[in-house]
């Protein structure tokens, strides 16, 4: 189980300070499908950095499986099977497709494998296995083979993906959309999903909306979906 505690992420920005995380406390159940959704600038990025620890927080604690991680580095909590598929991918200039899933699964991958992957975000794999992750591949291109290294993961009991719908077009991301499907099924980690997508919200057992830095609300999707589209259906943060 995940578990934050009163946690709080405060910048200082020419002399001002900002809280962009407020005594923010929620609990996320082994083996759940969890959507993070609300407005953009709402804090869901940086709770997911927080929880991988890309940035730390400036109070509060985060707990794993009854584990204080919260000043642990970002290897220590990728041993400890939680994974993060940026927002914005990073380009590895001179690594190949295939040799990053293989780093991701943690020992060489079969062909066959990577190809796998691939498809499963909906890249043609034979195209890509040998193109470096670097500059030459669109924005689209490098988001999806992120995407593919966190599902060659296996390992993971949490991964965290951040708007793995961002520049992907629909054909992929029908795909993607069932590929989170399958994942959902095999229910064998806990995921945490941020997204404005009501085909991506529709899969999930609840629904955290995340606002001003705090948890605006949640619940199943049966009691959030509805409002929450009626509520922000003028202001395209949600798209169907
Ligand atoms: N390191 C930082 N320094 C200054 N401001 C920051 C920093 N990190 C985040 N912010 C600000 O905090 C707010 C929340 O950012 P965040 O990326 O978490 O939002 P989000 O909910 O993920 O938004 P979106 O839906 O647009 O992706 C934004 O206003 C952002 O500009």
């Amino acid at each position: 189980m995940l578990e934050l505690r009163h946690v709080s992420f405060q910048v200082t920005d020419n002399k001002a300070c900002q809280e962009i995380i407020k005594d923010l406390s929620m609990c996320i159940e082994d083996d759940k499908f969890v959507v993070i959704t609300g407005p953009n600038g709402g804090g869901k990025s940086t709770l997911a950095k927080l929880i991988m620890g890309i940035e730390k927080p400036t109070g509060g604690q985060i707990l794993w499986n009854g584990i204080d991680i919260t000043d642990m580095s970002i290897a220590k909590r990728a041993k400890l099977q939680i994974g993060y598929a940026f927002q914005q991918p990073p380009r590895f200039k001179g690594l190949k497709v295939k040799d990053l899933l293989s780093i991701a699964h943690g020992s060489e991958l079969a062909e066959e494998k990577c190809c796998s992957y691939l498809t499963d975000v909906g890249l043609c794999s034979k195209d890509y296995l040998d193109r470096d992750v670097d500059a030459s591949l669109s924005g689209g291109e490098v988001k999806r083979i992120e995407i593919a290294s966190l599902l060659a993961r296996q390992d993971l009991k949490l991964a965290i993906f951040d708007e793995p719908e961002a520049g992907i077009d629909l054909w992929s991301f029908a795909k993607l959309v069932e590929t989170f499907q399958k994942l959902k099924e095999q229910s064998l980690k806990s995921i945490i999903l941020i997204s404005h997508q009501e085909r991506i919200m529709e899969l999930a057992d609840e629904i955290i909306v995340i606002d001003n830095g705090k948890v605006k609300e949640r619940g199943s999707k049966a009691e959030i979906l509805p409002h929450l589209m009626e509520q922000f259906s003028d202001n395209c943060a949600f798209k169907k």
